[in-house]
């Protein structure tokens, strides 16, 4: 064992007594340098001896030569650094433990020897008795286990804080032992979540399921207000411009195996219904109140696609004895009839179903007022456009041009000449299903099915009836009209413009009459089936609109969401040409029952809207 012995006092330290402070001041200069040291030292290490006196550095001195016995009985004054002392850092400052017998030291008995062990008593980083000097490089293990020391002492500093566990599920979700809560509060939170378990409970037990055959969808909601795909998509089908797109049908990737569609008139004719009503009875269904009427659509992405419904409703009241049926040919005898099956569809064109559109009166009839939707729908239509304008560049509106006794005779004209050879006919487009609306041409036939114009129309070989003189009268007047009208309304980039490129003129050739049942539609089209210099010269289309109003929309692709809508209502005439030629446009609903009262005690023209387009090949 390495036994350390303090070091001579003159060797490190300068003890303040009368000897020492005598050897210094006579024999050794350097010596009274180290005493003023001392004695700063002593002066520090007494506490309070400086502030008594008025003059410190005389007291200083003078210190140096003595010490004040009180002072020294009482142990507050280190006064020989070294000597026993077992204050136990109560006194003099500490120095630190023995690490070996674990005594106190104080600064009394300083670094050194251990006063009970001899073991050495060192300060954190001590130069005692040149240590520091004496040390040599520290070696890499050293080094290490120092740097270990370290960490653990920091682990020790740190260890609190480390492992303190914040127990927020104690703070912020139990209730019952919550520390943070008074017993209120909570009462008041318990209560509350017993009404949210209620209001759950209540909510599974009201589950409406509702079955989007349409959007071939089953479809669980609390009530009809939390589900929005329903009611946007099959109840109103959403705004009008969406309603296109809302209505179409989409792949629904989770079906491994495609719906098949029925038409249900074609079911009808392949032996379900069709005796009855042959026999003169009405199918046994339509008498029951129960009966369930499906409604789907056929989508293709042409314009003249067309809504398909069943119908037993007010235009028919039930009334299928005047019509004819067709015999569709039913492969292997299954009732079932895709939309896709070509064999279903054969033969259909053979016969043309008559269709009149102001059937003989038979009853009184019985005039409803318009739906207050209706109603609603002409008052924002009158809003919109209390007046006639220009829509776009060639696109004008003239409201009301048709006046009642122009109305009451157009129809009266279509209705001769759509009973009779080449009249009004249900087309049908690709896949042979069919459009909902009733379609004669005048003076050409166009065939929706290779969008195209003929001289006899393919499907029974009749002449399309020509134009009456009537209707080329009025088309011509009513293109003057627009010209005049647009020559005031015209401003900014127009104003140059000539009008006769704006109107041209036009001697129409064909007039295509279209009668719309109150579900019919017509999609976004361009009309582009005219001769390619009718189109070059933007010559122009003129419409009439007679009957029920219905939501035009128009614009400059065939996005239906972009584009435009428009109410065009009874005795409206819409001209597109120059400009305009090539817009698209189309019709996305028949509002039902706003046509004039006057005009249909007049005519007895049925529920729906007439509509005459004249172009020129
Ligand atoms: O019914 C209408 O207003 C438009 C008719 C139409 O665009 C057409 O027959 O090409
Ligand atoms: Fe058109």
């Amino acid at each position: 064992m390495k036994v350390y012995v303090k070091p001579h006092a003159n060797d490190i330290w300068t003890v303040g007594s009368r000897k020492n402070v005598k050897n210094s001041k006579g024999r050794n200069p350097e010596g009274a340098a180290n005493l003023s040291v001392i004695d700063v030292s002593l002066k520090a290490e007494t506490k309070g001896q400086l502030s008594k006196g008025k003059n410190g550095a005389g007291k200083a001195k003078k210190l140096g030569k003595g010490v004040p016995l009180a002072e020294a009985i009482e142990g507050k004054m280190i006064i020989s650094r070294g000597s026993p002392c077992n204050c136990q850092a109560t006194r003099h400052p500490l120095v630190t433990n023995c690490l070996s017998c674990g005594r106190i030291v104080c600064e009394q008995e300083g670094e050194g020897p251990c006063n009970f062990c001899g073991a050495l008593v060192l300060k954190e980083g001590s130069t005692y008795a040149g240590l520091e000097r004496c040390a040599g490089p520290k070696s890499d293990s050293e080094v290490a286990a120092r740097a270990f020391k370290d960490r653990l002492v920091e682990y020790g500093r740190t260890s609190s804080q480390r492992t303190t566990v914040i127990d927020d599920q104690s703070d912020y979700f139990q209730i019952d032992d919550n520390a943070w809560l008074s017993e209120e509060e909570k009462q008041a939170i318990m209560k509350r979540q017993e009404e949210a378990r209620l209001a759950e409970e209540a909510r599974k037990k009201n589950v409406v399921v509702t079955i989007d055959l349409l959007g071939r969808k089953v479809i669980m909601a609390d009530d009809t207000e939390n589900s929005p795909e329903i009611s946007s998509s099959i109840l109103n089908a959403g705004p009008a411009a969406q309603r296109h797109d809302n209505l179409r049908i989409k792949p629904n990737p989770s079906v491994v195996e495609n719906p098949v569609f029925l038409n249900l008139q074609q079911q009808r004719h392949a032996g379900v219904a069709v005796e009855n009503i042959h026999s003169g009875r009405k199918p046994k269904a339509l008498h029951s109140k129960s009966l369930f009427r499906g409604t789907g659509r056929v989508q293709h992405d042409d314009p003249f696609e067309s809504v398909f419904e069943e119908k037993y409703s007010e235009e028919n009241n039930g009334n299928l004895a005047n019509t004819k049926w067709m015999t569709p040919k039913i492969k292997d005898n299954s009732n079932l009839c895709s939309f896709d099956d070509e064999d279903c569809l054969q033969d259909e064109s053979k016969e043309i179903t008559v269709f009149d559109i102001c059937p003989p009166q038979t009853s009184n009839r019985v005039s409803l007022s318009p739906s207050i939707l209706a109603q609603k729908q002409a008052e924002r239509s009158r809003k919109m456009e209390d007046s006639s304008s220009v829509l776009m560049p060639g696109l004008i509106l003239l409201k009301g041009w048709l006046n009642q006794n122009n109305q009451v005779e157009i129809v009266k004209r279509c209705r001769d000449l759509g009973v009779g050879p080449g009249g009004f006919y249900q087309p049908s487009y690709n896949y042979g299903n069919r459009m909902h609306l009733y379609m004669m041409c005048l003076g050409m036939h166009w065939e929706p099915l290779t969008k195209s114009y003929e001289m006899k129309r393919s499907i029974d070989g009749a002449t399309p009836p020509s134009i009456p003189p009537l209707f080329q009268d009025l088309v011509a007047n009513c293109l003057d009209d627009a010209r005049h009208m647009y020559e005031d309304a015209i401003k900014g980039p127009d104003k140059g413009r000539k009008i006769m490129d704006l109107v041209p003129e036009m001697h129409p050739s064909i007039c295509i009459v279209n009668f719309y049942e109150r579900s019919g539609r017509l999609g976004m089209h361009q009309d582009k089936d005219e001769s390619q210099e009718s189109l070059r010269q933007g010559l122009p289309v003129v419409s009439f609109s007679i009957g029920d109003s219905a939501e035009f929309i128009y614009g400059l692709d065939r996005d239906e969401s972009s584009a435009q809508t428009i109410v065009l209502e009874s005795g409206d005439a819409l001209i597109f040409g120059g400009p305009s030629r090539m817009v698209y446009h189309g019709i996305v609903s028949v509002i039902p029952r706003t046509a004039p009262s006057s005009l249909i005690e007049k005519t007895n023209l049925r529920p729906g809207r007439l509509n005459l387009t004249f172009r020129q090949m």
